[in-house]
């Protein structure tokens, strides 16, 4: 049967006499942070963009992403990142993007919070990763959600013998991240059968959908504020959450979001200070003083706001920028992957005293 056979006014008579409604063809779930973005772009008063720094720079990124063969396969790479592509890499993965935030420090590089993980020294980021695998090597169902919701086998003692530190700075936030471990796995196992592979399902194969839904079911993921009246969405941990499981598993069905490249930059602490040493990103006299004082910066101040709605939108600029330079690329270099580069980047200049400007200091659960 053909589409021509079909006779559309009979199923629509059929369809109200059947009290259904009529098909309607619903427009693809969007996460509204790119629009944001651009909202508090436009808004902004502390943090500009440069435009001869966005082309300079787009052609650098381009040229090093190109000699790094950068692409998802580097996701894997990483000494300390799963390889298997399987549920226990996709519930790996939710646990670490659940805790990965907030790793910045004040203390001395040989004070702060690190673990010792596989004869090195993790800090940051990679500390939490070195964590994780610490635990499952302790025999700890770390990454299982109903381990998290039963106190009685999971209890708070317990956690904080898994997020000890090997030197003298404790975890930031403890406490909050116990709460929201828990909390994701109350949802998970109430509604999803205690694993995430069943969001990544009810996702139907769109990254956009996947955010929405995590950010719809799990207030911990909720990173909304509101700028100038309007609420803006920045969802900086569920889109590097469905960034990373793209990224690990790609062309796996796990990883198969079609719409991935509607992802944009993540906004955490480490990506504008390389943005800002790259030109692109320009602060006003009082807000550069306060950051490189190390002042703290308060969770939803309009100069937190602005930093990381504007580093978004400087990344989408790059990246049109690079697209326009370089239209063969327009598959496979999206906004993730620019970030996934700059952030591995300004790890390496971080390493070798190149970045020219303190992170900010705002300690939260969003990033
Ligand atoms: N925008 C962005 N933010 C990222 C990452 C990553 C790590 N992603 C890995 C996966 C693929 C990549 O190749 C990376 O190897 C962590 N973070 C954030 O940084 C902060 C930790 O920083 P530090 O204290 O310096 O380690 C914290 O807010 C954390 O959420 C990223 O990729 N992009």
């Amino acid at each position: 049967m053909t589409d021509d056979d079909v006779d559309h006014d009979l199923l629509d008579f059929m369809r109200k006499a059947m009290g259904l409604d009529p098909p309607t063809t619903k427009p693809p779930l969007a996460t509204k942070v790119l629009e944001s973005a651009q909202y508090i772009f436009d808004n902004a008063i502390d943090v500009a963009l440069d435009p001869d720094s966005i082309k300079t720079a787009a052609e650098i990124i381009y040229r090093s992403m190109q000699e790094k063969s950068y692409s998802t396969s580097t996701w894997s790479e990483h000494e300390l990142h799963p390889k298997e592509k399987d549920e226990d890499t996709v519930n790996f993965i939710l646990t670490m993007d659940i805790l990965n935030f907030s790793f910045w420090s004040d203390f001395d590089d040989q004070s702060r919070f690190a673990v010792n993980y596989r004869g090195k020294r993790w800090t940051g980021y990679w500390s939490l990763v070195a964590l994780l695998r610490r635990a499952l090597d302790e025999g700890i169902p770390i990454t299982c959600p109903y381990f998290w919701v039963d106190p009685t086998i999971c209890s708070d003692a317990l956690l904080t013998h898994v997020f000890r530190s090997d030197s003298e700075e404790r975890i930031p936030l403890l406490q909050e991240r116990i709460d929201i471990l828990r909390e994701v796995g109350e949802v998970l196992c109430e509604r999803y059968d205690g694993t995430f592979v069943n969001c990544i399902h009810k996702a139907n194969g769109s990254a956009a959908a996947l955010v929405v839904l995590v950010a719809d079911e799990f207030p911990c993921f909720r990173d909304e504020h509101k700028y100038e009246g309007r609420r803006v969405n920045i969802y900086k941990r569920a889109q590097i959450l469905v960034a990373d499981i793209w990224a690990a598993f790609t062309p796996h069905p796990f990883g198969l979001f079609p719409d991935i490249d509607t992802l944009t930059m993540f906004a955490d602490y480490r990506v504008p200070v390389i943005l800002y040493t790259l030109g692109c990103l320009l602060y006003s006299p009082p807000l550069e003083a306060h950051i490189r004082a190390l002042k703290p910066l308060a969770t939803g101040h309009s100069w937190e706001v602005q930093l990381r709605g504007t580093s978004i939108w400087c990344v989408e600029m790059i990246r049109r920028q690079i697209t326009k330079m370089h239209p063969e690329t327009s598959g496979h270099i999206n906004a993730v992957l620019i970030d996934f580069y700059l952030y591995d980047t300004a790890k390496d200049m971080e390493r070798d005293g190149k970045l020219a400007i303190p992170c900010h200091r705002t300690r939260s659960i969003w990033y």
